[in-house]
């Protein structure tokens, strides 16, 4: 199989998987978002891959939506883009909850919106000390999706989503550890062999019990995934019709502040 906006690559039973559209800061798109899903259904199928690292390349793990992408459609029908992307985008998270091994994040770099809520979604994630973690939606006049408010609630805890939500603040790999949103923390030279390291570790492990007790965590915590998903869907489209989010774009292109109205 042959990508062009994500690398495979597959030593012994580790499978990686890297975002690889530095220029963008590996922003989901379609083409992103469909190749992510093909190559962790072929990971989910090929008995002999037992553990999936997930990781970004050049100076980003993934920051979110391409915004990019989003604006060609600013004006007459500002939801569409996100309106295409939200299935392949929840089909992803799904084939990592589903998948009956574990995902590993390698966070190499920046992290916003739907490329944090990617992170969240895997079973482990180490990360550089350099990274910088941002919800980002809510800046942009769009609201969390692909499960962020799970992920986040569960993980950081209600208190944390809501400062995120409402403050947007740019959290170091350090903030991101103290409120579990990370598991390990290490210098940027050496993410790469401690990846390496984990991943044999979990590739040497009991699959099949890995598999199962996977299985029971999503069925104790994440039995609403599919309704969360939905709902989640509704809220950024609602959000992406608004002037808000028509202003937000513009600001992020033009790099200024926004100047939201409320409507
Ligand atoms: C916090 C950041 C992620 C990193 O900050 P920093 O290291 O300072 O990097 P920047 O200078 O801001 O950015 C470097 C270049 O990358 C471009 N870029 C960054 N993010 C995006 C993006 N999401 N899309 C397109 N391009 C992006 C940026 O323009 C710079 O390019 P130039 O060098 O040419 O100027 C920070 O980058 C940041 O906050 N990024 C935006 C995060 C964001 O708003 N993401 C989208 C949130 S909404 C979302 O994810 C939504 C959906 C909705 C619908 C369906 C599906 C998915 O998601």
């Amino acid at each position: 199989m042959s990508f062009k906006d994500i690398l495979f690559t597959r030593q012994d039973a580790v499978a990686t998987i890297t975002m690889n559209r530095p220029a963008n800061f590996n922003a989901l798109n379609l083409s992103l978002s469909e190749e992510l899903n093909a190559a962790l259904e072929m990971c989910g199928r090929d008995h002999e891959i037992r553990v999936v690292v997930l990781t970004g390349s050049g100076k980003a793990f993934c920051s979110g939506g391409d915004i990019k992408y989003f604006e060609q459609f600013a004006g007459s029908q500002p939801d569409e883009p996100v309106y295409r992307l939200l299935d392949p985008l929840h089909r992803v998270v799904l084939n990592i909850r589903q998948m009956p091994k574990p995902v590993l994040a390698s966070i190499n770099g920046a992290v916003g919106g739907a490329g944090m809520s990617l992170a969240l979604s895997c079973d482990l994630r180490i990360c550089s000390s350099q990274v910088k973690f941002k919800q980002a939606y809510t800046s942009l006049g769009l609201a969390p999706d692909v499960g962020w408010c799970l992920w986040t609630g569960l993980l950081a805890g209600f208190s944390k989503a809501c400062e995120m939500i409402f403050l947007d603040p740019v959290y170091d790999a350090g903030q991101a550890m103290a409120m579990n949103l990370v598991h390990k923390v290490v210098e940027p030279e050496a993410l790469a062999e401690e990846t390496r390291q984990w991943a044999e570790r979990l590739a040497a492990g009991a699959t099949r019990s890995y598999a199962v007790a996977k299985a029971g965590l999503n069925h104790a915590l994440l039995t609403l995934l599919e309704r969360q998903l939905e709902v989640e869907r509704q809220g950024v489209l609602e959000a992406a019709r608004s002037g808000d989010y028509q202003e937000g774009l513009s600001a992020f292109l033009a790099k200024r502040k926004p100047a939201f109205k409320g409507v």
